[in-house]
């Protein structure tokens, strides 16, 4: 909330042309690889140890990673959407690390994964917590929650 304060998250966008859409409601910084703070850095290198273990065990090929911020405000959400669109086609592994100490349910602010039989199962966004999800396969969308929600979310890619 620091960095939302200090105006150094962006509006995030949606697609090739930029444009800011209905569609989500977040604000994002993305982590700069050459510049990582210390949490930053000791995220990233256990982020390379999943994508290594991914990659040795489930033979992903799996090339890189990025990694951002998001924060939603109340009241803010992302319509349901696949990670690995337009410009995105790279992106295997979506995984999501949430922030928010003593989350209540009933606060809302679930990410609502789509299977495929159209029934859905809802995530909620507690401290600690790593969701991880086939780019590719799940829809999924984020529902407005009654205070700040914040999380890391993260890409794993192939090379494209
Ligand atoms: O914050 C979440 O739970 C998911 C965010 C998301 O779907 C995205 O950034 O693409
Ligand atoms: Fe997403």
């Amino acid at each position: 909330m620091a960095m939302h304060d200090a105006q150094l998250l962006t509006p995030a966008r949606v697609g090739a042309n930029r444009a800011t859409t209905l569609l989500r409601g977040d604000s994002t910084r993305w982590f700069q690889p050459d510049a990582l703070s210390t949490a930053q850095q000791a995220f990233a290198d256990r982020i390379e140890a999943l994508r290594n273990a991914l990659n040795r065990d489930l033979f992903l090929g799996l090339i890189d990673s990025e990694s951002h911020y998001a924060v939603y405000r109340p009241g803010a959400g992302y319509a349901r959407h696949l990670d690995c669109l337009r410009n995105n086609f790279g992106r295997v592994i979506s995984a999501v690390f949430y922030l928010n100490e003593a989350w209540q349910d009933a606060e809302g602010g679930a990410l609502r994964l789509y299977l495929a039989d159209q029934s859905y199962h809802d995530v909620f966004p507690r401290a600690g917590r790593l969701l991880l999800f086939l780019s590719a396969q799940f829809e999924h969308e984020v529902l407005p929650a009654t205070r700040d929600r914040m999380s890391i979310a993260c890409w794993m890619r192939q090379r494209v």
